[in-house]
């Protein structure tokens, strides 16, 4: 890019940060701000912003946690605005009377949590009335994973600069950094170092299969599902109500709940025998709600055709058959199946969900979506851009969500769409489907299959 004078981006910056604090207090003339000022840059940040609000009327106080090594330009600033800076010793007393407290101890060049010192700092920015900013990223979270190894300072707003960091989007750490604002300073990261893709209306809109003039059903593609057992028939039942909205031209139920599955919807095309008889698909699902059965699982993955494998048929597969197969494998589990495949205990994955996705997909050399409270994406080998689903709810944790997503998303497989694509576009319809159906209330999983359509034509504007 252009050379810019030095500390230009900083002063960027540092101007939209102290705009946001500015909007945060309303009233700044008279209020109370605290600084809490690491070595870095990112305590950099903070000063020049708290100068600019000193300038405007507000007292500015800065809590030094390495009094020695505060970025000095910044520090004069404020001085010379009128602002002081003290060391930690007054720091939680300050805390707690303030009306904002700016996050600056570290941004993207922290490692590890938070400091010793800087703990009783984070318990006191907890208890305080204060409206607490984090600068870039809340301090303590890990910047490229998202993870959180001890405390953390949990921010009401972040002020991010240039681009979302990982550890604004993707859980445990995300939940630390409240609502999140991008500042634009003029500086893009270089394409191949994007770690994480988020897709937007438009981006889906584009991917959506939509039917042509000369399109049947068989040319839209069908797809199979194997889902379902006599204890769990619901699972068959919901996975096909996902996949009759995911633009397949034909469902295909191929399992022993078909006598559920006709009743609630008499457009599949039921056969009683396993998938290897069931007639031509362009993409299988197997799995949703199909207890001990490995023969459909086996079956499925001996298809020339994308196979998507979610719930029991993720503990069912022999992962021998899964990295040998020529066509294209999607994996859908939620942490805890995902911990299974991995060894490990849930709450790993749950703590380390971008290394967890990129070391499954490394392993069985397929697609996998990571479902939970942050979903994500990655490409079989698990290099390259993971994308992460920003359309999630809360309300999606309910029984039976995940077989109307794995039905929705084989169905996007079926018409034809790649699996990374099939999977994010699936997460996304199912996310939004699923804000609809809630709209602040409890949901089933079926209201969520109900409202899909509602999310089609939402995203196609
Ligand atoms: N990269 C850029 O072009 C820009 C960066 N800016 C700011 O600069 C920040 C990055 O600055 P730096 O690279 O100086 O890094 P940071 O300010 O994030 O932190 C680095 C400093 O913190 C110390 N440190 C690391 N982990 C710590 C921990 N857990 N507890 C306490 N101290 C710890 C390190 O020893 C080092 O002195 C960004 O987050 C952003 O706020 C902005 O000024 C805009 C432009």
């Amino acid at each position: 890019m252009a050379r810019l004078p030095e500390g230009a981006l900083m002063q960027r910056a540092a101007a939209g940060l102290a705009a946001a604090c500015a909007d945060l207090l309303g009233r700044v003339y008279g209020s109370r701000v605290v600084l809490l000022v690491g070595s870095g840059d990112n305590g950099g940040d903070a000063l020049f912003a708290g100068a600019r609000l000193a300038r405007r009327g507000a007292g500015v106080t800065a809590v030094l946690l390495a009094p020695g090594r505060a970025h000095p330009a910044g520090l004069a600033a404020l001085r010379r605005a009128g602002g002081r800076a003290v060391g930690t010793a007054a720091g939680e007393e300050l805390v707690e009377k303030a009306d904002l407290v700016v996050d600056g101890i570290v941004g993207i060049g922290g490692t590890g949590g938070l400091r010793a010192e800087a703990e009783p700092l984070a318990g006191a920015a907890a208890r305080s009335r204060a409206a607490v900013v984090a600068v870039d990223l809340p301090s303590g979270v890990d910047p490229g994973t998202g993870e959180v190894r001890g405390t953390a300072l949990r921010a009401d707003l972040t002020v991010t600069f240039g681009t979302h960091k990982p550890g604004l989007l993707i859980d445990p750490a995300r939940a630390y950094a409240g609502v999140v604002r991008l500042v634009d300073i003029g500086l893009a990261p270089p394409r191949d170092a994007v770690e994480l893709e988020a897709l937007q209306h438009a981006d889906v809109a584009r991917l959506l299969p939509l039917p042509a003039a000369e399109s049947d059903k068989y040319r839209r593609g069908v797809v199979g599902i194997a889902a379902g057992s006599s204890r769990y028939p619901g699972a068959a039942v919901l996975a096909v109500a996902g996949a009759l909205r995911g633009g397949a031209g034909a469902v295909r139920y191929a399992g022993p709940a078909g006598d559920a599955v006709i009743a609630r919807f008499p457009e599949t095309l039921v056969s009683g025998g396993g998938p290897r008889r069931a007639g031509r698909v362009q993409a299988w699902v197997v799995g949703p709600g199909a207890g001990d059965d490995a023969a459909p699982v086996a079956e499925v993955l001996a298809a020339d055709v994308p196979v998507l494998i979610d719930a029991d048929g993720l503990r069912l597969a022999d992962p021998e058959a899964v990295r040998g197969r020529a066509a294209p494998t999607l994996m859908t589990p939620h942490a805890g199946e995902a911990a299974a495949l991995l060894g490990v205990s849930r709450e790993e994955v749950e703590g380390a969900r971008l290394a967890s996705v990129r070391e499954l997909a490394a392993r069985y050399a397929a697609t996998v979506l990571l479902k939970g409270s942050t979903t994500l994406v990655a490409a079989p080998g698990g290099a390259g851009a993971v994308r992460v689903n920003p359309t999630g709810t809360s309300w999606l944790a309910t029984a039976g969500s995940g077989d109307v997503l794995s039905g929705l998303t084989g169905s996007l497989l079926a018409a034809g769409l790649r699996p990374m694509d099939a999977a994010s576009t699936g997460a996304y319809l199912h996310g939004l489907s699923a804000r609809f159906a809630a709209d602040g209330a409890p949901v089933s999983a079926h209201d969520v299959a109900e409202n899909i359509p509602r999310a089609w034509r939402e995203v196609r504007g």
